[in-house]
């Protein structure tokens, strides 16, 4: 639930399905995409334009944001059924008084692409501002990005804490010593922590080395969008090492782009179709693309699908028993993986995702409190979950703020009838149109 809303909203009935889905169905924007172009916009040479962007909360926070550093961004007629596309007008150089303007708030809402995206922009804007979120987004992994920002040479102030709420007031950097400036950090929480600083590594003076010391870093195909994206605006990220970027000093070129569909959003409708022994339909698939959604074309086969990418529609074909897997790092898209594993008819193992502890909830308790909840058999391990399977019953389930928890109780909803979601509208950070589409979906089929 929004914590700026004080009424507790009913419970969702999910639609159960009694027959197969068979459907055909367009999801909104990438939030990856939208956010990290929204920022490049930002820092640009001039007005970008995002066509198709995704329209959520994570989005508008990111608008937010960068409106209060100084970016406008307008929306404009255009041609996607999700809303209006965006211009963008970047900020305006620092200017060498720019630390004396007035401190701004900046809400981060509980999206990691804010929290982790936008300091580092504001603090080579010169920017003063504050940074703060929903009360959960106070317990996400800061530590990092507040760590490269004072090895930049800026002034962080966050009582010792190391987490939101902090304030950014110095800058631009003073000259380092080091040329190009070099950062040693821990993403072993977070890909966002890379991607944060390759973002802005072309705005930092004499340019920026990133070079990650720690536990293995999880996401890596966000990492590899970062760079696929730096690219298409003109700026080249050097991969030094499998844990090193370089990236020269330079400028970000303006922009006129089409924002793919979320692909870890198709997610929960491709399950629709394992779940239910249906098919569902996505147009205009994108490939190649850089989205870690791309591998539901190899994760859901392994699970007994029949998978096709014909004329840019991938369509997917449930089966009538899932398989379990064994699946390392799923990042995103676990909890989506693990609902389907809660009604497979054998053990799954999602392994290398320890860092989902530290996403929207504590994701790896939150499946397992779950499935444990409506009867399942789900155990916690040291960096992920085991799923045995084990017949599920009616039940509520507890979303946690988290929109993939969410759609994570709407397929099992599929599967078990009489399941209810606590807030369902907490959709609204990446899907805001996901009660609605998924009603549709079922009614097509004949679902209660
Ligand atoms: O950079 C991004 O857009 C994201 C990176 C990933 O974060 P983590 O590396 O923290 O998993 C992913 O889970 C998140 O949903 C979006
Ligand atoms: C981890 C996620 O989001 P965020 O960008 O807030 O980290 C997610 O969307 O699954």
């Amino acid at each position: 639930m929004n914590p700026a809303d004080p009424v507790a909203a009913p419970t969702w009935p999910a639609p159960f399905a009694s027959s197969p889905i068979d459907a055909t169905v367009r999801v909104p924007g990438s939030k990856s995409l939208t956010n990290r172009y929204l920022v490049l916009a930002a820092i640009a040479d001039g007005p970008s334009v995002l066509r198709h962007p995704l329209h959520s909360r994570d989005s508008a926070l990111m608008i937010a944001a960068l409106e209060a550093l100084g970016a406008r961004i307008e929306r404009v007629e255009g041609t996607g059924v999700y809303g209006p596309d965006l211009r963008v007008t970047p900020l305006a150089p620092a200017g060498p008084d720019a630390a004396d303007a007035p401190l701004v708030d900046i809400d981060c809402g509980l999206a990691g692409t804010v929290m982790r995206f936008v300091p580092p922009i504001a603090a080579l804007a010169g920017r003063p501002a504050r940074f703060d979120g929903d009360p959960h987004a106070r317990t996400r992994p800061m530590d990092t990005v507040i760590d490269a920002l004072r090895q930049l040479g800026f002034a962080v102030h966050d009582d010792g804490l190391a987490a939101l709420p902090f304030t950014v007031t110095s800058g631009p950097a003073a000259p380092r010593s080091e040329s190009p400036a070099h950062v040693r950090i821990d993403a072993g929480m977070s890909s966002q922590f890379v991607s944060a600083l390759l973002l802005v590594g072309c705005r930092v003076p004499g340019g920026l080395v990133v070079e990650h010391v720690g536990q293995t870093i999880p996401s890596l195909d966000h990492i590899n969008m970062t760079i696929d994206v730096l690219r298409d605006v003109g700026v080249d990220v050097l991969t030094t090492s499998k844990t090193s970027w370089k990236v020269d000093e330079g400028t970000v070129r303006a922009f006129d782009t089409l924002i793919e569909q979320d692909l870890s959003n198709a997610g929960p409708f491709l399950a629709a179709a394992m779940v239910t022994g249906g098919t569902v339909r996505i147009p205009d698939w994108p490939t190649p693309t850089t989205q870690v959604g791309d591998l539901w074309r190899e994760i859901l086969p392994r699970m007994g699908g029949r998978v096709q990418l014909t004329e840019g529609t991938l369509t997917v074909s449930g089966p009538d028993q899932i398989r379990g897997i064994d699946l390392a790092d799923a990042s995103e898209l676990a909890p989506t993986v693990a609902a389907l594993c809660a009604v497979a008819a054998d053990e799954s193992r999602l392994t290398g995702i320890a860092h989902l502890r530290g996403h929207e909830t504590n994701r790896l308790a939150a499946l397992v409190t779950e499935i444990t909840r409506l009867g399942g058999d789900a155990e916690e391990i040291d960096d992920g979950i085991v799923v045995r399977p084990r017949p599920l019953h009616a039940g509520v389930v507890d979303s946690y703020a988290d929109h993939r928890m969410a759609t994570f109780g709407a397929v099992l909803g599929l599967a078990v009838d009489g399941v209810r979601v606590e807030d369902i509208g907490t959709t609204d950070k990446t899907m805001p149109e996901f009660p609605a589409l998924w009603e549709r979906m079922v009614d097509s089929a004949g679902g209660s």
